[in-house]
């Protein structure tokens, strides 16, 4: 379902968050700002068109029941088959989710050309494909309030929901692959105030660093005490994510990531041999693409204004 990260200069952003967290609503106010929004539910619902192959895989693996009279998907009927348990969710999987990354990798390919791209997928912390982007944004609401709003507003059906909740992520997973914390606990308009603090101060500067290809200077890392539990989980799993996206845009260009290593823990920095790496210039592009920008010789700092890194190339 993901896409690598390949188009120079454009920031990916990945959007998660247990079903009914508010992704929809934070992708509107992405829009709003003017980035390009691949959703990944609206995938999953072209995928199963009458016709697609993946359709007649799901009635062969669940059953005629699965479709109605004019053999469209009874969406109602596959959710209740399919989510009973982890064995029938990953049936599902197994069908819906190469299909469906197929069809990503076609929309991204036409958003080459959109400084800032970002993927609204649901189940980005259970494939852990968080490295394949720049910076993760998960919107953050505790289970049980996500169940009164989808069975309040969205009119869902509260064991289906449940069902759901069971077969996703749990909080502390979500917190280990993302990079921001978008808390919706509270009124639409606390969301908004905290989505504009971070597009202005982390997902804009972010933008304009990898449209100019130029490292910002004051990149230092975070500042101040962590304000909540799930900010202090997200920070301590910086270094572990900057070193997964690392050795994920190395293995892109084909270089081996054996002699990556941490060299340094305040500012996040690592080393890498790059003697033996062969194709210099397809490390550079990959490092590039992945967002480390050459700021010295030598020296490449991961662009992100808030969590750095340093690479140093020996
Ligand atoms: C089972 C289906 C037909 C139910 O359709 P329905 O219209 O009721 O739900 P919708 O597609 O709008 O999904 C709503 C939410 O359910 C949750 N959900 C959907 N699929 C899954 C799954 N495989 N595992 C866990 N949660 C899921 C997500 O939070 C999603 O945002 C549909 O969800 C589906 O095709 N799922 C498989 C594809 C998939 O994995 N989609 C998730 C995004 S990649
Ligand atoms: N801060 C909030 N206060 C009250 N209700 C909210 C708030 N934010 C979102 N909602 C409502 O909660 C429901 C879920 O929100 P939304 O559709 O944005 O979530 P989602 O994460 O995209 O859902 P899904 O996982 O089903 O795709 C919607 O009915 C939305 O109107």
């Amino acid at each position: 379902m993901s896409g690598s990260i390949t188009a120079d200069g454009q920031l990916r952003i990945g959007l998660t968050g247990g079903i009914g967290a508010g992704k929809s609503t934070v992708a509107a106010l992405l829009a709003e700002k003017g980035a390009a929004i691949v959703d990944a539910d609206a995938v999953a619902r072209e995928v199963v068109e009458p016709g697609e192959p993946a359709l007649q895989a799901l009635v062969r693996e669940f059953g005629p029941q699965v479709v109605d009279d004019d053999r469209a998907l009874d969406r109602q009927a596959l959710a209740a088959a399919a989510f009973v348990s982890a064995e029938r969710t990953a049936a599902l999987n197994a069908i819906m989710h190469p299909a469906i990354a197929a069809r990503t990798q076609e929309r991204f390919a036409a958003l080459a050309a959109s400084p800032v791209v970002v993927h609204d997928v649901p189940l980005l912390v259970e494939k852990r494909m968080g490295a394949a982007y720049h910076l993760c944004v998960l919107v953050d609401v505790p289970a049980p309030l996500r169940l009164d709003r989808l069975v309040r507003s969205r009119g869902l059906d509260r064991e289906d929901a449940q069902r759901r909740i069971a077969q996703q992520a749990d909080d502390a997973q979500r917190y280990e692959e993302c990079d921001a914390v978008l808390d919706n606990a509270g009124e639409p308009a606390a969301l908004r105030r905290a989505f504009d603090a971070l597009w202005t101060e982390r997902i804009e500067p972010f933008a304009l660093a990898l449209d100019s290809g130029r490292a910002q200077p004051a990149a230092e890392g975070p500042e101040g005490e962590p304000a909540t539990e799930a900010e202090a989980a997200v920070r301590a799993h910086a270094p572990a994510r900057l070193r997964r996206r690392l050795e994920h845009c190395l293995a892109a260009a084909g270089a081996s990531t054996e002699t990556l290593s941490a060299v340094t823990a305040e500012p996040l920095g690592f080393r890498l041999e790059t003697e033996g790496l062969g194709g210099a210039e397809a490390v550079e592009g990959a490092l590039r693409g992945g967002g480390w920008l050459a700021a010295d010789r030598g020296l490449r700092v991961f662009a992100d204004p808030v969590q750095p890194g340093r690479l140093h190339l020996r």
